[in-house]
């Protein structure tokens, strides 16, 4: 046989074997795929790509809300993935009697040891212990980027917290380096995921994700070298807060302990999970007030009429500002700080979510690069994106209007609204330990800068919102002047 007759024959066999792939696989997940019986558009029911494509665009939160608003409280979003907006579906996967696993294919960990937010069972319980609680007491014309102050002062105080001095971000006006590290890596993430999610190509698309994101990963590791030598050493600071409670705590509990190596993965997870999101919450609170001036007066008039200088404005004074609380409810609502579903794999033997029933994994063929195909299980995932459910017309009232008062039942036809439907920290055994923490610091900051400043934003910013969602929300500049009271 010539060699071009070989080529044309190989070539046929090979168009044969990717036309019967894609038919075989389009018919399993679309017809005989256990979770076939579950709503969704056919390309996504069918292959990940529509997810992944979204995702790296930064448009995940749109597209799982469009979805959810044509399909319902259920919908497929990929072939082994099921999204949920429902009160129950928070309860059954996310709830403390629930047992799911984190889906490791959106979540990075790091090569040396892992932080809380990925450890494994038995380690997650140990460090959070030693975490836990996680202290809750405690440009031009005028116009200054609050998106960046907030930042600024946020991260310089969880740097305190962790590190027993700031960051210097607020002297210096400027980002230290690690939190822009921190910023470039969590864009990354979207892209880190390809790979996983497409394990049967992952030896070709790894090298290429990595080359693509060599910049801000190769950026993180040399900053991160540099910066792990200015770990404390417990009695190197001056005035320990983190540290210092991580000992007290192994001291009193011999099983509430973090390792030497669990020290920077922690570390730099506290001081993105605690500082970035804070952050955010603030920036979201500023600009719902600003574009609705009702809320900024009544909650100007709440904190001004309440105290009589800012010194007073101290947490414990905060309890005396119901529409204060009510206003950061309603941020969060609309703007919480980590939009996306938080990925969990069905345990086994399957699971009840919101009434019905979802298997734990399912048998389908993968491509296997030069040897053909072959029989492989998939775990189902589950999530319940923040953002999308807080949003959901099935679970709150005029779900895009920014109303601080139905946090307070008033008016009273928004009691009908499913507050539960709203969990932006998650809950149970994984959820946010920072949840009281990030209340009084952006509780703190709001009544401190309302009470000594009035605010106006800059022409333009009504749509500021309206930003791409990673990881975390792409924040554009927040510009505003702020004019000491008369
Ligand atoms: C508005 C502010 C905050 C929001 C919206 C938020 C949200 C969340 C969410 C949704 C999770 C679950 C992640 C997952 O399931 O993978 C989480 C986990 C976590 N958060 Fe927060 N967080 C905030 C502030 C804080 C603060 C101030 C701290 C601490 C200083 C903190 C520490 C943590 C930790 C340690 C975890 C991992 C818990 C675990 O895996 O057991 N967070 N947060």
């Amino acid at each position: 046989m010539s060699p071009a007759v070989f080529i044309g024959h190989a070539a046929q066999i090979s168009l044969l074997a990717i036309l019967f792939y894609a038919g075989w696989t389009i018919t399993c997940n679309r017809y005989l795929h256990p979770l076939s019986s579950y709503p969704g558009p056919l390309l996504s029911t069918i292959s990940r790509i529509p997810y992944i494509i979204a995702y790296t665009q930064g448009r995940l939160h749109l597209y799982v809300r469009t979805l959810h608003d044509l399909y319902g409280d259920v919908v497929r979003i990929a072939p082994d993935e099921l999204s949920y907006r429902d009160e129950q579906a928070w309860k059954d996967i996310y709830g403390r009697s629930s047992n799911f696993a984190k889906d490791m294919r959106f979540y990075q960990l790091s090569k040396k040891a892992a932080s809380v937010a990925v450890a494994p069972k038995v380690i997650h319980r140990r460090q959070k212990k030693a975490i836990l609680p996680v202290r809750g007491e405690g440009e031009g014309d005028g116009y200054v980027d609050l998106t960046k102050w907030f930042n600024y002062v946020i991260f310089d105080f969880m740097a305190h917290e962790l590190f027993g001095k700031p960051l210097g971000c607020l002297e210096e006006a400027s980002y230290h380096p690690w939190v822009e590290v921190l910023f470039g890596t969590v864009k990354a993430w979207a892209f880190l995921a390809i790979p996983k999610f497409f394990p049967s190509a992952a030896m070709l698309l790894k090298p290429l994700v990595l080359f693509l994101c060599r910049d801000s990963l190769g950026h993180r590791d040399t900053k991160y070298r540099a910066l792990s030598v200015h770990i404390p050493e417990g009695n190197e600071q001056k005035e320990p807060v983190f540290m210092a409670h991580v000992q007290n705590s192994s001291r009193n509990d011999p099983e509430s302990v973090l390792l030497p190596d669990e020290m920077l993965p922690n570390y730099s997870f506290l001081m993105m999970a605690g500082s970035e999101t804070t952050a955010t919450l603030l920036s979201g609170c500023t600009f719902y007030l600003l574009k609705h001036p009702h809320s900024y007066q009544r909650l100007t008039a709440e904190v001004r009429q309440r105290f009589s200088a800012p010194t007073e404005i101290i947490l414990s004074s905060l309890a005396a500002l119901p529409y204060l609380h009510s206003v950061i409810t309603e941020t969060l609502r609309l703007y919480p700080p980590v939009p996306l579903g938080m990925p969990r794999t069905v345990p086994a033997g399957g699971a009840m979510i919101s009434g019905r029933y979802v298997p734990e994994k399912v048998l389908h063929i993968a491509p296997v690069p030069f040897i053909g195909y072959k029989l492989t299980y998939s775990q189902t995932t589950v999530a319940v994106p923040s953002w999308a459910s807080s949003r959901s017309p099935s679970n709150f009232s005029s779900p895009d209007q920014f109303i601080p008062e139905r946090w307070l039942n008033d008016p009273p036809c928004m009691n009908n609204d499913k507050k539960a439907a709203m969990q932006p920290f998650s809950l149970g055994l994984r959820g946010c330990p920072g949840k009281s923490m990030a209340y009084m610091e952006a509780g703190l900051i709001l009544a401190r800068i309302l009470w000594s400043f009035d605010l106006q934003v800059a022409p333009g910013f009504h749509g500021w919102d309206n930003q791409r969602a990673f990881l975390i929300w792409e924040k554009g500049p927040l510009l505003v002047r702020l004019t000491p009271r008369d």
